[in-house]
């Protein structure tokens, strides 16, 4: 569904990534690890068009990627959510929502930030739609408080139903669980499992090892921007280069 090859990316001096190769196949939960600064957020925004590589090829469903707008990869049916929260604080839950259906094409951008709920019949069918998704996450009861009075945890998850809300085909999530306790971990990956049972295919980049063993189909492991290894989950641990990756090289 997604394929990646041979992707560079350089910072000045700095090799982010370093001709890192992947494919993501349909239906599946692919999990990004690596230690910290490996090149995993460099990745997503090289995959979403926020940033451009140097070298390399990035398809999704045939289409070649590079070269597009944000917008134009959102559009192919890319969702992302990212490692800092980036919601609308002030708008109400529901609304977040909403703005994540615009690049359905339905609403414009403007439009669904400016209208109420319950203006027009269309408004309300997206009300109802987004009260859904806040549903399946467990955060219908917030529908109409502002963005910004839930928890932390709480606004990671609106920040995946907002996501959601585009209809995408794939999506990449940085760092879902991280601010997460156990039970809102747990709550996540069940989320992500059903929804992976519709047929949505993620990529997620996580350092909760508990979260990546129990939700991933496959872990593609990032060291110093190089893929150093892929695989199950039960093959990424014990995996003797990851473990050196992790866990750092003997002193000599
Ligand atoms: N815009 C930028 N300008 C300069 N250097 C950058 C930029 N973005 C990332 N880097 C550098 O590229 C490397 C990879 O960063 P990246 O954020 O992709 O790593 P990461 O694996 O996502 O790390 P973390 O787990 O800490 O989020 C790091 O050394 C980082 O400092």
């Amino acid at each position: 569904m997604l394929d990646v090859k041979n992707l560079t990316k350089t910072f000045g001096g700095l090799v982010a990534v370093n001709r890192a190769s992947f494919s993501v196949n349909p239906g599946e939960i692919l999990a990004v690890i690596g230690p910290n600064g490996a090149g995993k957020t460099t990745i997503f925004n090289l995959i979403t068009g926020l940033l451009t590589p140097d070298e390399g090829e990035i398809s999704f469903q045939g289409h070649p990627l590079i070269g597009l707008k944000p917008h134009q990869i959102a559009r192919l049916g890319i969702s992302r959510t990212f490692q800092n929260l980036e919601l609308f604080r002030a708008m109400t839950v529901a609304e977040n929502v909403m703005v994540g259906a615009y690049t359905k094409g339905k609403t414009g951008f403007v439009r669904a930030i400016l209208r109420r709920p319950g203006t027009t019949a269309g408004d309300r069918k997206r009300y109802g739609e987004a009260l859904d998704l806040l549903r399946a996450v467990n955060l219908a009861d917030y529908a109409d408080e502002p963005a910004e009075s839930l928890p932390f945890g709480l606004q990671r998850l609106l920040e995946i139903a907002r996501a959601l809300a585009a209809g995408p085909k794939l999506v990449l999530l940085d760092e879902p669980a991280a601010g997460l306790n156990a039970g809102e971990s747990q709550a996540l990956v069940d989320f992500l499992r059903g929804l992976r049972e519709q047929n949505l295919t993620f990529v997620l980049v996580e350092h909760d090892m508990t979260t990546v063993m129990d939700v991933a189909d496959r872990i593609v492991v990032l060291n110093f921007g190089s893929v150093i290894a892929a695989g199950t989950p039960a093959e990424i641990r014990s995996n003797p280069e990851v473990i050196r990756a992790y866990l750092g090289e003997d002193e000599t």
